[in-house]
């Protein structure tokens, strides 16, 4: 996936290059006068609701799809689209994500989007998990994830998919790719991305042993960045993304678009593509 990300490289990279010659994300005299006033521009779908502050340039994306905003085709679609129009969005610049939910961030995939369904669904509902993760990890916008309740699996990697993590102190909230104690597998993508936040070893146990991780344990992994408590979650979210958003766009996107490039797999997109089904195949022979 990571000529996924050596496409990612790409459109990271052409992002990060129109983004200095054109339009650069960094600097409020960048920006439209139009959204040079405080002004809130909200939009309200059934799964997700966005409130994005242009005075600040951040979003907040709440998912709200009980009853564990789990990643639904529907909702991951949802997800997409409005990170696209957040990323074309010239005044935005920092997008947090959390959950309107009490307990729980997100359940990570939809287990009925993998029981019963038609091949061509199934191959839909595949490619809108790897659009939302290639959407995420490769956004122009810093982004955090105010992990408010547990996000076991898919959960995990729309987490590890962001910046930065800030998480509830709550021993009772916990986090991790847990595939493999469902009998399934972690492509390897969510494998790098694993790596890249908590290194080899920690990733290797952590995968093969299916480890959830509770909130203080999850910690001392890197597993998250910061521990807070519950009604600090968001406010310490906009704290830290005032401070990600002090350093000049382009140099940020770069400097990430590099570490990626030298940290994900080499392999080519349809290769990635094969290695998913490869993977998916083998699951679904011994569930
Ligand atoms: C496309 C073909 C696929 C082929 C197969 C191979 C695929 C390989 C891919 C590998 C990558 C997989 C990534 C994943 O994300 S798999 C999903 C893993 N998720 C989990 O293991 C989470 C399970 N859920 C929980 O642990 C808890 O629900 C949670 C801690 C999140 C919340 O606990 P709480 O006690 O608050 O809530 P309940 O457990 O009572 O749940 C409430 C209701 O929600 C339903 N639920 C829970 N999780 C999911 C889910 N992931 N998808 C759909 N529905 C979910 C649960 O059943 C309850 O429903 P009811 O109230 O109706 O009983």
């Amino acid at each position: 996936m990571a000529n996924v990300l050596r496409n990612s490289a790409k459109f990271g990279f052409s992002g990060v290059l129109s983004q200095l010659s054109i339009h650069s994300r960094h600097g409020r005299e960048c920006v439209s006068p139009c959204f040079s006033l405080q002004q809130r521009n909200n939009s309200t779908s059934p799964k997700i609701k966005v409130d994005l502050d242009s005075s600040t340039g951040v979003a907040v994306l709440r998912m709200q799809s009980p009853p564990v905003n789990s990643l639904s085709l529907d909702f991951l679609t949802e997800f997409c689209i409005n990170l696209e129009k957040l990323e074309m969005d010239r005044s935005c610049r920092g997008l947090i994500i959390t959950s309107t939910l009490s307990k729980v961030f997100s359940a990570g995939l939809d287990i009925m989007e993998m029981y019963g369904k038609s091949p061509e669904r199934c191959g839909e509902f595949w490619k809108a998990v790897q659009e939302m993760w290639l959407k995420l990890y490769g956004s122009n916008m810093a982004t955090i994830a105010a992990i408010n309740g547990s996000s076991p699996a898919g959960g995990c990697l729309m987490s590890i998919g962001c910046d930065y993590r800030i998480m509830v102190d709550n021993p009772r909230y916990s986090i991790g790719l847990n595939e493999t104690q469902l009998g399934i597998v972690a492509p390897f993508w969510f494998k790098d991305t694993l790596v890249n936040t908590v290194g080899n070893r920690a990733a290797e146990l952590s995968l093969e042993l299916g480890l959830l991780y509770s909130a203080p344990d999850a910690l001392k992994i890197g597993l998250v960045d910061q521990l807070v408590p519950e009604d600090q979650v968001l406010s310490t979210a906009q704290d830290t993304m005032s401070k990600w958003l002090a350093i000049p766009d382009h140099a940020r996107q770069i400097d990430q678009c590099v570490y990626i490039i030298y940290n994900t797999s080499p392999l080519p997109l349809d290769h990635a593509r094969q290695m998913d089904q490869c993977v998916i195949s083998v699951c679904i022979y011994y569930i």
